[in-house]
């Protein structure tokens, strides 16, 4: 596990810990290498002697599969270096994009080129479905926090061919672990708490073009996207709001069973029952997503909300369920299947 002392890696090895197949192997990161686990991860009690090692092929190599939560542009380099049969599942942007232009746009690392893309349940054109790209890949990259919610909400209704192409607005508010565990004088307890702020306005965010990318995929056309990121006062979870034209000719009745087709099957992913919305604190600690459609047939608009915990399905839950999928074994074994409430 590289990247151990962060957000995404503990969560993960909090997954890995409750996984009936598999071991947690090395620990690794950069400026605590040599403290203890339990150091900065106290939640993490049976791992809290272990002692965290510097980032290197060397540490890394001799496992089956390696789990990579770094920084972006730091995958890279390390996963050239690492034997092809090991399963390498990057938590990092540097593999997601497929394109080299969306990537030189919104990054400012050099493009290291694409994997496939982590998001199993995500719904491609002619009833095709992500998880098949997955099976026995020996490299993973796994989607971002917000791209999981909002392409998991819109993109059935781009796969049957309901929703216009343009037009599609998105605002989604994050919790502040979305931000990684580095200082942040903005992330300061003072300026989050009781308030909400937007970020990355305008169409800046590095998530809009992984976003685009999905939902285009699906649409089997371009989609764009306006995508604008909130900050929340909590600690966890991603709320997004989605909406997107339909398609003239569209029986708003239709809208529902799109949806409840793309997923009826799916382990964690759920179409709540009409009139339920989703919220952040029913998947806190899970791997599921909750879904709702709507239609404003005043507008001839679908309105979906998602909700998802950016750090298990939007991150870490993702990467395990992925690691599953590489290994042939059972997509949900060791995931989360209930939150954590009140
Ligand atoms: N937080 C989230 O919700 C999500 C995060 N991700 C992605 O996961 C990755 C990790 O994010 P997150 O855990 O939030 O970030 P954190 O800032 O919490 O953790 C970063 C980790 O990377 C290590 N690190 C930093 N620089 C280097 C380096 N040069 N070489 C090796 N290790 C290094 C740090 O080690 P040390 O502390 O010892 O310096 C730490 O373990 C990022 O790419 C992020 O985009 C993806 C989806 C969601
Ligand atoms: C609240 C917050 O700052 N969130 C992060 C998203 C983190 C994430 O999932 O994305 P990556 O894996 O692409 O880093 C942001 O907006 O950059």
């Amino acid at each position: 596990m590289a990247g151990a002392s962060g957000y995404a890696g503990g969560e993960i090895l909090r997954l890995l810990l409750a996984h009936p197949q598999f071991e947690v192997g090395a620990v690794t990161a950069a400026s605590s290498a040599g403290e203890r686990l339990g150091g900065v991860h106290p939640h993490l009690v049976p791992l809290a002697d272990r002692v965290i090692e510097p980032t290197t092929v060397d540490t890394l190599a001799a496992h089956d599969v390696v789990f990579l939560a770094l920084p972006h542009g730091h995958s890279g380099a390390l996963a050239a270096q690492l034997p092809e049969e090991v399963v390498v599942i990057d938590c990092g942007a540097d593999f997601r994009l497929e394109s080299e232009s969306a990537w030189t746009s919104f990054y400012d690392t050099g493009y290291a080129g694409s994997w496939p893309y982590g998001l199993p349940e995500l719904p491609g054109p002619a009833g095709s479905v992500q998880r098949q790209r997955l099976a026995g890949a020996r490299r993973i990259a796994v989607p971002g926090c917000y791209p999981t919610g909002i392409s998991l909400a819109l993109a059935p209704g781009f796969a049957a061919g309901l929703l216009e192409a343009q037009d599609v607005v998105v605002v989604a508010a994050s919790g502040t672990s979305g931000a990684g565990k580095s200082l942040k004088p903005h992330l300061l307890g003072s300026e989050v708490m009781g308030s909400m702020s937007p970020y990355g306005v305008g169409g800046g965010h590095r998530h809009t073009p992984e976003i685009e990318q999905n939902l285009s995929r699906a649409a089997g056309e371009p989609v764009t996207v306006s995508f604008t990121p909130t900050l929340a006062p909590m600690p966890r979870g991603i709320l997004a709001t989605c909406t997107a034209r339909l398609r003239p000719g569209v029986d708003p009745a239709a809208v529902r069973a799109a949806w409840e087709s793309a997923y009826f099957d799916e382990p964690f992913v759920h179409l709540l029952p009409e009139g339920s919305w989703p919220a952040t604190a029913s998947v806190v600690g899970s791997n599921h997503v909750q879904l709702q459609v709507a239609v404003d047939e005043r507008l001839g608009r679908v309105v979906v909300v998602s909700a998802i915990d950016n750090l298990t399905k939007g991150t870490a839950g993702a990467a395990v369920q992925c690691a599953n999928l590489a290994l042939g074994l059972e997509e949900t074994l060791g995931l989360p299947i209930a939150g954590v409430a009140p």
